[in-house]
């Protein structure tokens, strides 16, 4: 079992931002979120990790409504990260990526040589390990991107929630993190506007438009020329890569 939303609603001010959407994905998985900009990918992942309740239907942690899950059971289970996350704090990246071990530690206990391997591990995956003691505001956009993964690694998570992980990344780390991602043996959900990395990575593929679910599958059935001219407004043509046999999206220039 893994974290799954049935018909979930999630209305703001009045606006429906999520609109019945289920989501069931099989344990290990990579599930890309897709759709245009406003089309409700964040906040579905907000509402798959609790942090803001459904107006209706609910999100299920090993079968269990996550509104009864205790806090530290999900923080435990679920790690996520969001895309904005910051701190005007003066903090070492090895401190930032400490900060997932917290729900690891018992009441009384300060970190353990076991949080330093995790903390170490999760540094090396992402390539950080010999930057672990520059200052948070020093690094770049993408090396805070990729601290950040870092500490949802560290958390030693079951399910990842990653919203846009590769902005701010240069091709080669946007594809060293999707293959680390991929390889974790963790549950994750990805909201992604790459339609390519996407068809590359995901096992499946669940496409959003004003927060409704309007295809999921895997992406060589989902990511069609037709799928994307109607969600998108684009026109693209579909290839087959080589090797894999997943779909390669070229757009068109409008003339
Ligand atoms: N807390 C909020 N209060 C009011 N409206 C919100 C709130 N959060 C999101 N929205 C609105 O809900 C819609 C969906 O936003 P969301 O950020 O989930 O989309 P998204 O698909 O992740 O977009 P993007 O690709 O631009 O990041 C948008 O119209 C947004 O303005």
């Amino acid at each position: 079992m893994t974290l799954h939303a049935e018909q979930v609603t999630w209305s703001r001010n009045g606006v429906l931002v999520v609109d019945g959407a289920t989501l069931h994905p099989e344990p290990g998985q990579t599930v890309g979120l897709l759709g245009p900009n406003g089309s409700g990918k964040s906040s579905l992942l907000r509402v798959l990790h609790g942090l803001v309740r459904p107006t209706s239907g609910f999100v299920t942690l090993d079968g269990v409504d996550l509104a009864s899950v205790g806090r530290r059971h999900v923080a435990r289970s679920v790690a996520s990260v969001t895309q904005h996350a910051d701190t005007e704090v003066d903090i070492t990246v090895r401190d930032i990526v400490r900060l997932g071990r917290i729900p690891h530690r018992t009441a009384l206990g300060g970190g353990t040589s076991a949080d330093e391997d995790a903390v170490d591990s999760a540094l090396a995956h992402v390539g950080l390990l010999d930057q672990a003691g520059r200052l948070w505001h020093t690094l770049s956009g993408g090396e805070r991107q990729r601290a950040q993964i870092a500490r949802a690694l560290a958390q030693e998570p079951r399910e990842l929630l990653l919203d846009e992980p590769t902005n701010h990344l240069d091709v080669r780390h946007q594809l060293e993190l999707l293959e680390l991602v991929c390889a974790l043996p963790v549950t994750t959900v990805i909201a992604i506007h790459d339609l390519n990395l996407a068809a590359m990575y995901c096992d499946v593929v669940v496409v959003l438009q004003e927060g409704r679910v309007v295809a999921a599958g895997a992406p060589s059935d989902v990511l069609t020329a037709d799928l994307i001219s109607e969600v998108y407004g684009v026109v693209a043509s579909i290839t087959r890569d080589a090797r894999r046999g997943h779909p390669v999206i070229t757009f068109s220039r409008r003339e």
